[in-house]
């Protein structure tokens, strides 16, 4: 990324703030005029003491008009820098509404490919790393640029000759830091990989601290995490030991100004081309150049930081989106057509790499209970992805009701599609609203209602403080049958005309099994039905049922159809009938 992209994309969110950060530049040239008074008022009491014409009275106005330059230099630079830091935190929010926008938008697929831990290290972390250099360096870097300027001009009105000898230094450190600065890119290039290679190991130990405890790979994790750790370490010392001399070098030389105003002043004075009150002043002006100088060198590690951090913004806010279109559509039906539909998660530009389903056509009859079932990998729910549009099909086209699903807004696709997976999320508040996320218009009863029907009326009453108990306290106490009626109950609220259940049974176990089907009734009752599932024996009464392999549809019909067929259905109804009485047998003490 060149700078000026990273440079456009901070402007760009910098536009709500834009007249606060001018008005904060502007206060802050205030504040550099007032910082430039009291070397004004310095060299009028100088000039009265070497005239030899000093009075109280004068002493004590020069005086006051030093402090009333200082006072306004600090007032007026407090009130740039709240400025500053008022807009550059509406910069960070902008950035982060924008990219949780983002993922809102993009094909679901996209966003669930990525890591919570990547995620949420570029929202918070990275975002955040740009606040203190962005809110210090308009005004700060602006004022440490522009006061060395303003007294350099003073010293030239003064004496263009000590003006020149006063910048003696810079050229030198100059070249110091240039040597030094020689693959500054590269190295914070390196110091970056490093860096969020750190943060990946750390994140992976944390979150997959339950898997290293129960495989007991705690001293590999471990190790892993101190490698880690132990190299970020030596490649920053490295780095480190690779600059401090010529660092030290430069910080040294760059501040000694004496070096050249001091032996050029004598020389200029003893030929009487220079008065006492002059030189003195040339002095002191001549030390005040050079601290904002430096300060500003710091300024390009600061500019480098904002650069890092927008680049790894820019890869969430331009994330590709959805094609969306706002025209609602008026919807002829809820059957579900897909036309030739070929899709592949891992394509670049227009080629496919790998097709996990090819130019596969199926009809899903409104109203009807349609099943997916085939081995593993086969591509059964990519299909119902696919229908609910968390990606776009690579080819071909899925049509509702007649119209196209692209021509759907998303929220209308979305009002019309119930998902329900075995990946049952309970946000952090109580269950009842947790339900409620199905209808956010639901009354208590109605949610109560959908809870009923849903059977988790008994195990949520069993709660001290029933549905408003919050999730994160029920949440280890409830069990994966409970969470997975929760989010029926959630779909039972939304009456979608479509429902898809993806393994929305996979807990099921012989004690839930009558409740899990109870409230599937419930919710499935006269909708537009597709269910993917591996127990053969909940999809049995199924309308129709498509065998999938490969990507691509084996047979089709309804249960006692593709039995009589043989095949690839037989083969699983055989291999869950005998995993079913192998647990039957168990349950009897293997009888
Ligand atoms: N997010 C993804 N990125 C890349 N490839 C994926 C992704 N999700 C699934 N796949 C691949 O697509 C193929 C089909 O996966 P899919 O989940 O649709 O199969 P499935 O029939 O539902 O399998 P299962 O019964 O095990 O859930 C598999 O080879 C899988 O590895």
């Amino acid at each position: 990324m060149n700078q000026e992209s990273w440079l456009k994309t901070v402007v760009r969110f910098a536009k709500p703030c834009r007249r606060k950060l001018i008005f904060s530049i502007f206060l802050e040239v205030i504040s550099v005029g007032g910082g430039i008074v009291p070397y004004f008022g310095v060299y009028q009491i100088i000039i009265l003491f070497f005239e030899g014409k000093q009075t109280v009275q004068d002493i004590l106005f020069w005086t006051s008009i030093c402090l009333l330059g200082y006072v306004i230099k600090l007032l007026f630079h407090a009130f740039a820098t709240t400025l500053s830091h008022i807009s550059a935190y509406t910069i960070l929010e902008g950035m982060r509404m924008a990219m949780a926008d983002r993922l809102m938008h993009a094909p679901l697929g996209t966003v669930l490919n990525q890591t919570v831990g990547s995620l949420k290290s570029i929202i918070v972390d990275r975002v955040e790393t740009i606040e203190l250099p962005l809110a210090h360096l308009i005004p700060e870097g602006f004022s440490n640029l522009l006061l060395p300027i303003c007294v350099f001009i003073y010293l030239f009105i003064i004496d263009w000759r000590m003006a020149l000898a006063s910048i003696i230094t810079v050229p030198i450190a100059f070249i110091t830091y240039g040597f030094m600065m020689k693959n500054f890119n590269e190295k914070y290039h390196d110091y970056m990989e490093a860096s969020n290679y750190v943060n990946g190991v750390i994140v992976e130990y944390v979150e997959g601290i339950e898997v290293i405890k129960a495989f007991n790979q705690s001293t590999t994790s471990y190790e892993k995490f101190e490698k880690a750790i132990h190299s970020f370490k030596e490649y920053t010392l490295d780095w480190f030991r690779s600059t401090w001399k010529l660092m030290n070098f430069g910080g040294a030389v760059l501040p000694s100004t004496l070096l050249g105003t001091l032996p050029i002043g004598m020389i200029l004075y003893k030929q009487g081309s220079l008065s006492p009150a002059e030189l003195t002043m040339c002095m002191i002006l001549s030390l005040g150049i050079i601290g904002p100088l430096t300060s500003f060198t710091v300024f390009i590690n600061d500019l480098k930081s904002i650069e890092y951090a927008v680049k790894d913004a820019d890869e969430l806010l331009n994330l590709e989106e959805l094609e969306n279109t706002n025209k609602s559509t008026s919807i002829k039906g809820y059957d579900i057509e897909l036309n030739n539909v070929s899709f592949c998660y891992d394509s670049t530009g227009n080629h496919c790499n790998n097709n996990v389903l090819s130019s596969l056509s199926l009809n899903i009859p409104q109203g009807n209970f349609t099943a997916l079932v085939g081995p593993s990998g086969s591509g059964k729910s990519t299909i119902a992805r696919l229908i609910a549009r968390f990606w776009d099909v690579s080819e071909g086209e899925i049509r509702i009701g007649g119209t196209n699903i692209k021509e759907i807004p998303l929220s209308q696709l979305g009002d019309m599609v119930s998902f329900v997976t075995q990946d049952n999320f309970l946000f952090n508040c109580s269950l009842l609203e947790n339900i409620r996320l199905g209808n956010p218009k639901a009354t208590d009863e109605e949610v109560l209602q959908a809870a009923k029907s849903a059977c988790c009326d008994g195990f949520i009453s069993n709660f001290e403080k029933g549905y408003h108990t919050s999730a994160g306290e029920a949440g280890g106490r409830l069990s994966g049958g409970e969470k997975q009626r929760i989010a029926i109950a959630r779909a039972i609220l939304k009456d979608a005309p479509i429902v898809i259940l993806d393994e929305a049974t996979a807990f099921t176990d012989p004690e839930n099994e009558d409740k899990i089907q109870k409230s599937i009734a419930a919710l499935t009752k006269g909708k537009t039905l597709l269910v993917i599932a591996h127990r053969l024996s909940t999809i049995k009464n199924a309308d129709q049922i498509i065998v999938l392999e490969k990507g691509k549809i084996r047979n089709k019909g309804t249960h006692e159809e593709l039995l009589r067929k043989e095949g690839l259905y037989e083969d699983m109804w055989k291999a869950h009938i005998g995993a079913k009485l192998w647990a039957a047998n168990q349950e009897l003490g293997g009888v």
